[in-house]
């Protein structure tokens, strides 16, 4: 039986730059354990380690069919994986180049007060909408399927463009910068098969651009009224005004933070 392990060989000494390398590549086994976490991810990577644990006993045992029929599956799996994750792997990408310097505050607290209400009175009259507001990710390829608007924003724009009667009512609006950027937006379905069967496909659009992109998405729902906020994946119900807006405020306004204690105290000691 050939040594398996015969390719690895400990250094005599520890370097630095090990300690660094070991380091360096557990933080990325880390990360993509936590990315694929609770997806199908997991399931294709533990068939894959049983056809490499298949492999590994063919070789040992000599049994050359066998061997050949795995060597040819192991060589193009990355091929195969590419393939089957291609929108996990954008998603994944998208995340970390995402830099940590640029906060998601791109939209006044004045400006969110029109989305809400404007997003409030849609529900009101049971007006389907669907509006999109952008963060980090780019979102050029939708706003190119629709008409470009570059408007101020304003509450009755937003009702009037969601209106029936209005030729710009079908599809997304995208909010960016704080204007309304585009609407009749067509959005990518999202190809979750555990969704709710009640949603239709506004909401399976909306879901569909919240697992590509960090976009935040607020749905109308004609039927119902309800008003959603779709994001990372996930479809949130709102209860009422107050919920939204307490939603919204958290994702897109820093909060003031807190002065440190003892800049607290020295003010306090101030006439
Ligand atoms: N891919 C898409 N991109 C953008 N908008 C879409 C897309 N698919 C559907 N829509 C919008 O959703 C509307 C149809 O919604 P549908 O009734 O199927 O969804 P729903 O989730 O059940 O919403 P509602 O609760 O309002 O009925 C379309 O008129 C269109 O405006």
């Amino acid at each position: 039986m050939p040594d398996l392990f015969s390719t690895f060989s400990f250094p005599s000494s520890f370097r630095w730059q090990d300690i660094a390398d070991i380091l360096i590549v557990s933080f990325i086994v880390y990360r993509i354990i936590i990315l694929i976490r609770g997806t199908r991810a997991v399931q294709m990577l533990a068939g894959a380690l049983v056809i490499a644990l298949l492999y590994f006993l063919s070789t040992a045992l000599d049994l050359l069919a066998l061997q050949l029929l795995l060597r040819s599956l192991l060589s193009s799996i990355l091929l195969i994986t590419v393939i089957i994750f291609q929108d996990d792997i954008r998603r994944a990408l998208t995340e970390m180049g995402k830099t940590p310097f640029l906060k998601s505050s791109n939209i006044a607290a004045d400006d969110l007060t029109q989305i809400i209400s404007a997003v409030v009175s849609l529900s009101r009259r049971r007006i389907g909408a669907l509006i999109i507001i952008e963060r980090e990710t780019g979102l050029q390829e939708y706003v190119e399927t629709g008409f470009i608007i570059d408007s101020k924003l304003l509450q009755e724009l937003l009702v009037a463009i969601f209106l029936t009667k209005s030729p710009l009512h079908d599809g997304a609006v995208v909010i960016k910068k704080g204007k309304i950027h585009s609407a009749a937006c067509v959005l990518p379905l999202s190809k979750n098969l555990s969704i709710d069967k009640r949603y239709g496909m506004r909401h399976r659009a909306a879901l569909g651009l919240s697992e590509m992109t960090d976009a935040v998405i607020l749905a109308v729902s004609e039927e119902t009224q309800e008003i959603s906020v779709v994001r990372g994946g996930v479809i949130t119900p709102m209860r009422d005004e107050e919920k939204l807006e307490t939603v919204l405020k958290d994702i897109f306004l820093v909060r003031e933070k807190k002065a440190p204690l003892w800049q607290r105290w020295i003010k306090k000691k101030r006439p």
